[in-house]
């Protein structure tokens, strides 16, 4: 795979002691953040604590009421914003929702879908598409007019953990094929951990930041979250030996495509219990679900139709 370098010092956009006021109050202060191209920075923090303004500051669907945000000049951003004001009973097809911001060539629109693995939901209707499958569109839709920054406020809500794992994988492709920069708001601190490069926890102002490692061992992090989020990090410091493609085949490391895993396939590191897992989300004994016989290890597949209790997962979203 590409391998995409950043280049921190000229970055896409820059946050300067960035403030929001509202009502009387400051929900955001003192933010100061950049996203250079090929960078993959990851918001977290719990509700409120002002993750969704400062994104929006960022691309300038908002201004500050204090400090400044820096732009390169002729930025294309492509945004997904949290919440969408669809009329969900007007019909809508797929093909449709990628032009409702503006027109699109029709090929451009096909390999946007392509690349998201939704071509043959071109003609779908929205309202029926699962949350996954809309976060996909919602994705191709964003990265169609192929931005230089792509804003992604929670592209996981409303999606099970096979198909939140597959929305991380995918968008790691793209920032590896397309080399933009990636600013993704979360508060799950557990996929997006592993990919993300640099984290920046919000509590209203900037809590702590690093990598994503970094950011787990600190104190102020602990605090917040308490100590088993950060253990779950440990989850996704790993290594893949063979990826879910969008369509259910299944890539290797040696680059070939199956149907299946192979009966030997090693793990996807988070679909199995770990010593580094312990009280992680996928921590989930073998016992605890039926294993597929397509796949040696058995777990995978049968994630994509019966997700299961993730305790620390719960325990982390519990901020
Ligand atoms: N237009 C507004 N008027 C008043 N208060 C606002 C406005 N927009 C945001 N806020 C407040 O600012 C704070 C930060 O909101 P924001 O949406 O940025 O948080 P967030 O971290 O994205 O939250 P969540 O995880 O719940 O989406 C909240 O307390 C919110 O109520």
């Amino acid at each position: 795979m590409l391998k995409v370098s950043v280049s921190p010092a000229n970055p896409l956009v820059s946050l300067h002691n960035v403030g929001v006021r509202r009502n009387g109050r400051w929900p955001v202060r003192g933010v100061e953040f950049s996203v250079s191209p090929g960078e993959i920075v990851t918001l977290i923090g719990p509700n409120g604590s002002g993750k969704s303004t400062s994104a929006k500051a960022a691309i300038g669907v908002l201004k500050p009421d204090e400090g400044h945000v820096e732009r390169r000049a002729g930025l294309k951003v492509g945004y997904v914003p949290q919440k969408l004001a669809i009329d969900w009973t007007l019909p809508l097809t797929v093909r449709r929702l990628m032009t409702l911001t503006g027109p699109l060539p029709d090929r451009e629109i096909a390999a946007a879908l392509a690349s998201v693995g939704m071509s043959h939901m071109a003609g779908a209707e929205v309202q029926h598409l699962s949350g996954g499958e809309f976060q996909r569109a919602l994705l191709a839709r964003a990265i169609a007019r192929k931005p230089d920054l792509l804003v992604l406020d929670e592209p996981v809500q409303g999606v099970d953990f096979s198909g939140e794992i597959a929305l991380y994988d995918l968008i790691k492709s793209i920032r590896n094929t397309a080399g933009c920069g990636i600013l993704l708001i979360s508060h799950d601190l557990h996929v997006v951990m592993a990919e993300t490069d640099t984290v920046i926890c919000l509590n209203g102002h900037v809590c702590c930041r690093g990598t994503p490692q970094a950011v787990s061992q600190s104190p102020e992090y602990r605090r917040l979250f308490g100590a088993r989020a950060s253990e779950t990090l440990a989850v996704y410091s790993h290594h893949h030996d063979h990826t879910h493609l969008p369509d259910g085949r299944v890539l290797h490391e040696d680059g070939s495509v199956t149907d299946h895993c192979h009966p030997d396939d090693g793990h996807h590191d988070h679909d199995h219990p770990h010593a580094a897992d312990e009280g992680g989300r996928d921590a989930h004994p073998a016992a605890d679900h039926e294993h597929g016989p397509e796949c040696g290890c058995g777990h995978h597949r049968r994630h994509l139709h019966h997700p299961h209790h993730h305790p620390a997962g719960e325990g982390a979203r519990r901020v």
